[in-house]
């Protein structure tokens, strides 16, 4: 059994803080050290990705601090006995399952006589029948007709990485003849959202999934209700459009209102769930089960890499430990994720949750308060947008803000021109090339306004294009690594107490149950 200790009390960790401002960034990116960097510090990731962290704060002796760390905290082992079915996540005594909805890792993890990889199997498979079945026009509308759209009703975790791998793969599926629906998205409990989706969808020939894993979620169960509505004045019979996904112990599953039910459990975490029936289900139905199994194919090949004991093959681990550097030691407090792929565009969004849910903690696993900075603030965009929005910020600001990127050689639809000497996906990549060197090394100028320190480090991850394997391995790798730091911080990144004091309140307001300042606000905004 591992132990559990808080990140200040290892001796790995104390010579790691002794390592502050160790590597200058900029001396080491510049020149020929430069060029030996980016063929060195580079750790091959699942599905032809790479993990190229030259540009990083490290140098041979940071990386051996920071195997070190890894040994002493354990982190190959804290992550074993959670893929073998240790109760990691403390404060709701629960397991933690997404990767055993990927593939085995490691041994049978058995609940109350269900083996759980049978158990998600059996829902994936329940998913892609079900999809089969309304791609062949076996499921229809009450007409007979075959539904073209799915429409998912969710929020947080059964909305943003499920809309975010839609997105990834959405043009990508249209090229490759693998285009099955149109998916859309509810979320909000602002009625324009719903209005919105609903004023621009053909309401006969829609599914809609609620998602939701507690079957208790204000917004969604608003928007469930919302959406009948539409359907009933359409003169529409709401059970033959309406799916569910849900935990089995949820209000939701014991609703017959639904024309089918597709279940996950309490052991996968809302911001894990995209490989669960949370994204099963509607990237079965838009794209086909086939590809959905491929983005579970490239997690679990990632979730392999990440079960590795040597830092410098295990991009996962190391990734986590360079970010635990960077915000213990460097002192930095947000990072941006950057990816250089439209289709991404939502994914910074994802990692919000994932990362910031999971480990933005003052607690330690037992409840103790910690002594130190934990989870980072992450936000982002693509780039290039980006650039010509924050990075004022981020190359002259006052703050050093470390940086993802994440990048293609090839575009997914492969339509191009050639301007001005080279192609438009030729212009993204020497962008996002001359980011990381103009962060690095910064440009010496009498003008101060004009001058960039440089100094400021970043990682890309390099892929050939973004597939539904790559976009799986990428999915996983940010899992991983948040799981990874949460270990290192000792915290448990698998509960969210912090979002319920919100949830009461409001509901308070809404009961006009109200004094004080809740009172004034509730009277300022006419409820
Ligand atoms: O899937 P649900 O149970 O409806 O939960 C939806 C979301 O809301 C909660 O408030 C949590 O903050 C999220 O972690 C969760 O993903």
């Amino acid at each position: 059994m591992a132990t559990w200790n808080n990140l200040d009390t290892l001796a790995s960790y104390k010579k790691l803080a002794g390592l502050k401002n160790h590597v200058d960034i900029k001396e080491a990116m510049s020149g020929e050290n430069g060029a030996t960097r980016v063929a060195k510090y580079s750790a091959p990731m699942a599905e032809g990705l790479s993990f190229n962290y030259a540009a990083k704060q490290v140098d041979d002796t940071v990386l051996a601090a920071l195997a070190e760390l890894a040994e002493e905290s354990q982190l190959a082992d804290k992550f074993e006995e959670l893929y073998n079915g240790a109760v990691i996540n403390t404060g709701e005594k629960r397991l933690v399952l997404h990767h055993l909805a990927r593939r085995q890792l490691g041994k049978d993890v058995v609940v109350d006589g269900v083996n759980k990889r049978d158990f998600y199997v059996s829902q994936q498979q329940k998913a892609a029948d079900f999809a089969n079945k309304v791609h062949a026009g076996e499921i229809t509308n009450a007409a007979g007709e075959k539904f073209t759209t799915v429409v998912q009703i969710g929020i947080g975790g059964s909305d943003l990485g499920p809309r975010a791998l839609y997105i990834a793969l959405e043009n990508w599926a249209k090229e490759n003849g693998v285009a099955k629906m149109e998916a859309k998205f509810i979320s909000n409990v602002d009625p324009d959202d719903a209005a919105a989706v609903l004023k621009s969808t053909d309401l006969a020939h829609a599914l809609f999934i609620v998602v939701s894993k507690s079957g208790t979620t204000l917004e969604t169960l608003t928007n469930e209700a919302f959406v009948k509505d539409a359907l009933t004045k359409a003169g529409l019979n709401p059970a033959n459009h309406m799916l569910a996904v849900t935990s089995e112990t949820s209000p939701l599953a014991k609703s017959d209102d639904y024309l089918e039910a597709f279940f996950m459990d309490d052991f996968i975490g809302g911001r894990y769930s995209s490989s669960s029936a949370v994204g099963g289900v509607v990237l079965s139905l838009a794209f086909g089960p086939e590809i959905f199994a491929r983005i579970l194919n490239g997690a679990a090949e990632e979730d392999k890499l990440a079960a590795n004991k040597n830092i410098l093959e295990n991009p996962d681990m190391l990734d986590a430990l360079i970010g635990v550097y960077e915000r213990n030691v460097q002192e930095y407090p947000s990072t941006a994720v950057l990816p250089y792929s439209q289709a991404l565009s939502r994914f910074p969004a994802h990692l919000q949750q994932c990362d910031m849910e999971s480990n933005g903690k003052s607690v330690n696993r037992f409840g103790e308060p910690v002594n130190y900075v934990t989870g980072p603030t992450i936000f982002g965009e693509p780039g290039t947008n980006g650039q010509h929005s924050f990075y004022q910020l981020l190359h002259q600001g006052t703050d050093i803000v470390p940086l993802q990127f994440v990048g293609f050689k090839n575009s997914q639809i492969g339509m191009d021109v050639v301007i001005e000497d080279s192609t438009s996906q030729q212009k993204l990549c020497a962008n996002v090339a001359a980011q990381i060197v103009a962060f690095a090394c910064g440009k010496k100028d009498e003008n101060l306004n004009k001058n960039f320190e440089g100094g400021r480090p970043s990682s890309i991850i390099i892929g050939e294009q973004l597939t539904p394997e790559s976009l799986g391995a990428l999915l996983a790798h940010f899992e991983n690594k948040i799981m990874f730091q949460g270990f290192l911080w000792n915290v448990n990144s698998f509960d969210q107490e912090g979002v319920q004091l919100g949830k009461i309140l409001a509901k308070r307001v809404l009961a006009h149950d109200t004094d004080g300042a809740l009172k004034s606000y509730s009277d300022l905004l006419n409820i």
